[in-house]
């Protein structure tokens, strides 16, 4: 068949958006797989379907679909590439919507100025339901939050560091470095990543503390690789820094491919993610 779609963006984070709602589709893995590549398809990090929902409180249903061909259950800089998908094609004529996904009721919002505000719900912090495995394992207190030893295995050397775990309905694994143009990312990201401790695998993020409302950050992302901004991943490690006390809300983060801002005001309540969403090209592809 000829897909059509549309190639999007958050801060660098890249998108194959698809209208499902007026297209027939019902792609295996593989196929997923091979429109993410950058060489033999059109080349994303995240895959993006817009669908009709089936709940009368949600306008659509997002699926979300990583370059490895995985679907999975949250996207946050693709939420933001979503509103304003349906929006530009006329799928909706309100600019904020509420969205069905795997992990929950999303709510983005299209600003006049261009710019997207997500409610992205309230971060899951039990151990357990992130999902990590925490048998036989002690953490180390630090304000609100526990910090949990995670042993990597490197060329026959062991090195342990410290990460918050938190789930944005999808996981996250992030750890303080002093500097994150210097940190070990691509080294210790897969090791994370694959650690037995998660289950459902990790995304690992890499956070410097510039000032309290003010960080840089890097994410390796489950299912992908390093990403030039992870919106799910800066949601987690400012919720980190403020249970840590070491952030105050609202943060400005800094992320290789753009900047984002969130808003949150403790546990239970939302997080709010600010950031752009930009249209690049519409393209055709046989699959
Ligand atoms: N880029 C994303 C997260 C996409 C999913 C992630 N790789 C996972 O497997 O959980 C974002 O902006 O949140």
């Amino acid at each position: 068949m000829k897909l059509k779609f549309t190639k999007m963006h958050g801060a660098g984070n890249d998108f194959v958006v698809i209208d499902a709602i007026n297209q027939k589709i019902d792609f295996t893995p593989a196929q997923w797989k091979h429109l993410g590549d950058r060489r033999f398809g059109v080349g994303a990090d995240q895959m993006l379907v817009v669908e009709k929902s089936t709940r009368p409180d949600c306008d659509f249903r997002y699926r979300i679909f990583n370059s490895d061909g995985g679907e999975v259950e949250q996207c946050g800089n693709g939420s933001r590439a979503f509103v304003k998908f349906v929006v530009e094609k006329g799928l909706t004529d309100r600019k904020s919507i509420s969205v069905e996904t795997m992990a929950g009721v999303i709510a983005p919002r299209l600003e006049d100025d261009g710019s997207i505000t997500v409610d992205m719900g309230a971060p899951i912090l039990e151990p357990e339901q992130v999902p990590f495995d925490t048998e036989n394992l002690t953490g180390v207190k630090e304000g609100r939050d526990t910090l949990w030893p995670l042993t990597l295995e490197l060329a026959g050397d062991k090195e342990t560091v410290l990460v918050s775990v938190v789930s944005m309905g999808n996981p996250h694994a992030v750890q303080i470095v002093s500097d994150v143009d210097t940190a070990p990312v691509e080294l210790t990201g897969p090791l994370i990543e694959n650690h037995p401790r998660f289950p459902r695998r990790v995304n690992a993020g890499f956070m410097q503390l510039v000032n309290r409302q003010h960080i840089r950050l890097r994410v390796f992302e489950r299912g992908v690789g390093e990403t030039l901004a992870c919106g799910t991943g800066t949601c987690a490690a400012v919720v980190a820094g403020i249970r840590r006390g070491l952030l105050d809300s609202p943060v400005k983060v800094d992320a290789r491919g753009g900047q984002l801002s969130i808003t949150w005001e403790g546990e239970g309540k939302p997080v709010w993610l600010t950031g752009p969403a930009v249209t690049v090209y519409e393209g055709e592809i046989e699959i």
